[in-house]
């Protein structure tokens, strides 16, 4: 089998050796002796041929349906993912519109800047200084990054910059990865640049929690406290992976915790203290008790809907989160804000501390894992039938190949033709289009796989039909797409005979 454009990636950096479930041939000893050794190594692959046509698992719902809506529920992707989905593609892919003879914003490398902040006027937040976000592609790469700019901070240590360094090879999921730092004369000042990875449409925790309402009703109620001690566990664990990397956080901050998913959070802004206070010279596990006693006073915020600035008496706040939530988490609340007094509380000491929490946030990701897969299952097949349809449609229709301009509706293209007429151009008895989805992907299936299953093909003008295999159908378009392939024969020879 020559070289396919429409293999998948992953297929085609396949080793010779290993399993190519796209393969024509899947016996790699085929030929002489294939039939002596047939029988080994079949312990790894499928029985052949693969019942492509037999989708991932139905629901019994599916039974209860009509069919135009059986086939969109049972085999696309629920209509909540898929809209969630479609709406971070349209964020991440957002540019600003053009207007005449002004030039998209860009800045070094990174191009079509879009604001990620929603205020107007910015104030100094967390770093003293005020500080704007955008979303850019890199020049580079294509990849879409999130831009922060620290807006009139002069570099005078030229190290301070480095210190991102040690960020870069830092990955956890709940960390927003660092890319890199530099700094710009583009605003006509002096401004300090820091990259990070782009998660689409996340809200930082205060946008979440306290969101900007003039109607007092609309204020959100009490957060589940299996929600807290989600946060806890999630941000304790990015701690335990910094902290190890002899680092602090030093951003734990319900304005710089980012919810990408539903109740998945990241820290969002690493790397910017240890650069802009570089030359304070702290010691990092100082730094490191504050990140705990920033936990704590993160918790007890959302969790006694009190806003940072108002945070002056701790202890009331306690007793209050102590009214509404478990003693366990105001005791383990109360324990995070002790650390600057405790000696050296340790990340790896609060997640054992954490387990019986930690057990059912792995529970509910394994369980968002396994129907994530579900659903890739369903889209892997999809993506083959997508691939499978790119290729009758190089053929079918084609107005001239190899200098013929019948090519495609002679020899077995033909029946390519009426495959096509068979799948997307029934008609029903009173002539009405049958648009039965089902139909469509179970035929494309079959035709994927090659089954044994007979079908008629009937000409346009009912003079002549054809009862064909799908595995015979199945060698049409593979020789088809082949022919293809090697392109153009006549030219080839003419070419070859110029030489
Ligand atoms: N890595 C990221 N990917 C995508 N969006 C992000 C990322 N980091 C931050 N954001 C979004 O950018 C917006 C602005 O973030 P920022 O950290 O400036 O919050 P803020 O509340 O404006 O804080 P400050 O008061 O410090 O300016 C928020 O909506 C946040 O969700």
């Amino acid at each position: 089998m020559g070289y396919d454009p429409f293999m998948s990636s992953v297929s085609q950096g396949l080793q010779s050796s290993q399993y190519n479930p796209y393969a024509e041939e899947h016996n790699p000893l085929a030929g002489a002796g294939a039939s002596y050794y047939g029988a080994q190594n079949t312990y790894s692959t499928p029985s052949q041929p693969l019942q492509y046509h037999l989708y991932y698992p139905l629901a019994p719902i599916r039974d209860t349906l009509q069919p135009y809506q059986r086939a969109v529920f049972d085999l696309f992707l629920p209509e909540s993912l898929r809209e969630d989905l479609q709406k971070k593609a349209e964020a991440a892919r957002q540019v600003l519109a053009s207007q005449p003879g002004v030039q998209s914003p860009s800045l070094q490398h990174y191009h079509s800047l879009v604001p990620l902040d929603i205020k107007l006027k910015n104030t100094p937040g967390i770093f003293g200084l005020p500080t704007w976000v955008w979303k850019a592609t890199s020049r580079k790469n294509g990849n879409i990054y999130c831009l922060r700019r620290v807006e009139g901070f002069r570099l005078t240590n030229e190290d301070a910059i480095k210190a991102v360094n040690s960020w870069k090879k830092i990955s956890h999921p709940n960390i927003v990865t660092t890319v890199e730092a530099f700094t710009t004369r583009d605003f006509n000042d002096s401004s300090l640049i820091f990259v990070h990875s782009y998660h689409p449409l996340s809200k930082t925790l205060a946008e979440h929690h306290f969101p900007v309402t003039t109607n007092r009703f609309s204020r959100p109620g009490p957060v589940p406290e299996k929600v807290l001690w989600s946060y806890l566990v999630q941000l304790s664990s990015a701690l335990r992976v910094i902290h190890k990397a002899k680092l602090a956080a030093r951003c734990i901050d319900i304005s710089k915790v980012i919810l990408t998913d539903k109740n998945r959070i990241k820290l969002s802004a690493c790397s910017i203290f240890d650069v802009i206070n570089f030359d304070a010279h702290r010691r990092v596990e100082e730094l490191q008790q504050e990140d705990f006693f920033n936990l704590g006073k993160l918790v007890l915020s959302i969790g006694t809907n009190t806003s940072p600035r108002n945070m002056q008496d701790l202890r009331t706040l306690l007793e209050q989160l102590g009214r509404n939530y478990s003693e366990e988490l105001k005791e383990r609340v109360a324990w995070l804000l002790s650390a600057p007094q405790q000696q050296y509380m340790t990340a790896d000491q609060l997640i054992r501390d954490l387990a019986l929490h930690v057990d059912d946030v792995f529970v509910s990701s394994s369980n968002a894992y396994d129907e994530a897969v579900n659903h890739l299952g369903r889209e892997l097949e999809n993506g083959r039938l997508v691939r499978l349809l790119a290729k009758l449609g190089t053929i079918n229709e084609r107005p001239e190949f190899d200098g013929d301009p019948n090519w495609s509706e002679t020899e077995h293209r033909y029946m390519l033709k009426l495959f096509r007429d068979y799948v997307f151009h029934q008609v029903d008895t009173q002539g009405n289009p049958v648009l039965d989805l089902g139909h469509i992907i179970s035929c494309l299936n079959k035709l994927d796989a090659g089954t044994e299953e007979k079908i008629y093909l009937t000409s346009r003008d009912h003079q002549s039909t054809f009862l064909v295999t799908y595995r015979e159908l199945k060698k049409q378009v593979q020789s088809a797409f082949g022919d293809l392939q090697k392109g153009n024969t006549k030219q080839q020879q003419q070419t070859s005979r110029g030489f």
